[in-house]
This record gives C-alpha cells, sequence and structure tokens, in this order.
C-alpha cells in the first residue's frame, strides 16, 4: 500500500486535495472472506465489509467478486445512480496505477459520466482518466 498527496494542485492552494491511497492488487486479492472483503470497481478499491449483509442483490454476488475486479459485473446489473452514490462509503483507494488495465468499452465510458465527485482531486483524476479512455476506445 502507498500513500501519497495525490497530484492536481497548482501549487496555489486552490481546491481540496485528499491524499490517495494506493492497493496493489495482490492486496486486494487476500481480502475475500466474510471476515473481509474488498472489491476494486473501475480502479477503486471498496472495502464493502459492512455492506456485505446490506445489499439489495444479496451477499452470494459480492462474495463471487470477493478481492477481484467487479466492474463488469457491477455495469452488467445496470446498477441505480444511488447504488454508485452508494459506493463512496466503502471507498478506501484507488489501485496502483502498475496495476491498472485500461478499460474502454462503452459500458465504462457511459459510466464514467455519471461518477459521484469524491473531491476536485478526484474529478481531476476523473477527467484524466476520461481522456485515456478517449484516446484507447
Ligand atoms: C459496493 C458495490 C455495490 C453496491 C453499492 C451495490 C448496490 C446495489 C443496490 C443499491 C441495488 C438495488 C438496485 C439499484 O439501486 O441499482 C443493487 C442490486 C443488485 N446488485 Fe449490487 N451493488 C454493488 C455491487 C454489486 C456487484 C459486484 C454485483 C455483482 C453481480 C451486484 C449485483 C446486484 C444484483 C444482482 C442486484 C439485484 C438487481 C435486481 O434485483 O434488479 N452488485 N446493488
Amino acid at each position: 500500500m502507498a500513500t501519497v498527496e495525490a497530484s492536481g494542485s497548482d501549487g496555489k492552494g486552490q481546491g481540496v486535495e485528499t491524499p490517495v491511497t494506493y492497493y496493489r492488487l495482490e492486496e486486494v486479492a487476500k481480502r475475500n472472506s466474510l471476515k473481509e472483503i474488498w472489491l476494486v470497481i473501475h480502479g477503486r478499491v471498496y472495502d464493502i465489509t459492512r455492506f456485505l449483509n446490506e445489499h439489495p442483490g444479496g451477499e452470494e454476488v459480492l462474495l463471487e467478486q470477493a478481492g477481484a475486479d467487479a466492474s463488469e459485473s457491477f455495469e452488467d446489473v445496470g446498477h441505480s445512480l444511488d447504488a454508485r452514490e452508494m459506493l463512496k462509503q466503502y471507498y478506501i483507494g484507488d489501485v496502483h496505477p502498475n496495476d491498472l488495465k485500461p478499460e474502454s468499452d462503452s459500458k465504462t465510458l457511459q459510466w464514467a459520466y455519471t461518477l459521484p465527485i469524491y473531491s476536485v482531486t478526484q474529478q481531476k483524476q476523473n477527467i484524466k482518466y476520461l481522456k485515456t479512455l478517449m484516446c484507447t476506445a
């Protein structure tokens, strides 16, 4: 795990900068049990341990994705905006840049436009991420 002051500040003190914690996928993969369950959705890491019993779609589907990248299954279900908003309660950090895989399907692009805004830094990262997708789509 690595915590860094997220870049994006121009040094003029604008915006609220939040440190981002980066997790390697191998760390995420270890959190795959009822005791502790993490998921990756679109490059972000979520600790959904306390959400397991509350998930309207049941805990089984979450357990199937435990410790892994659940972006595709999350999108396949067509989760509502409310569900996307809920994600931020469980957000703990980002996937380490070295472990990021490019996502270029149209579902991801649709999703990217509905991203909740966590912070100014996150917003800048979203824009950067969108630009990457635009170039690889
Ligand atoms: C932390 C991540 C997740 C959150 C916050 C979340 C939240 C929700 C919410 C709020 C609903 C109710 C319907 C809606 O508002 O869209 C729902 C339904 C559902 N979710 Fe998730 N979900 C998550 C991850 C997943 C994953 C990874 C799967 C994998 C397959 C999944 C499968 C389902 C299914 C099957 C339903 C029921 C859909 C239906 O009955 O129409 N969810 N989820």
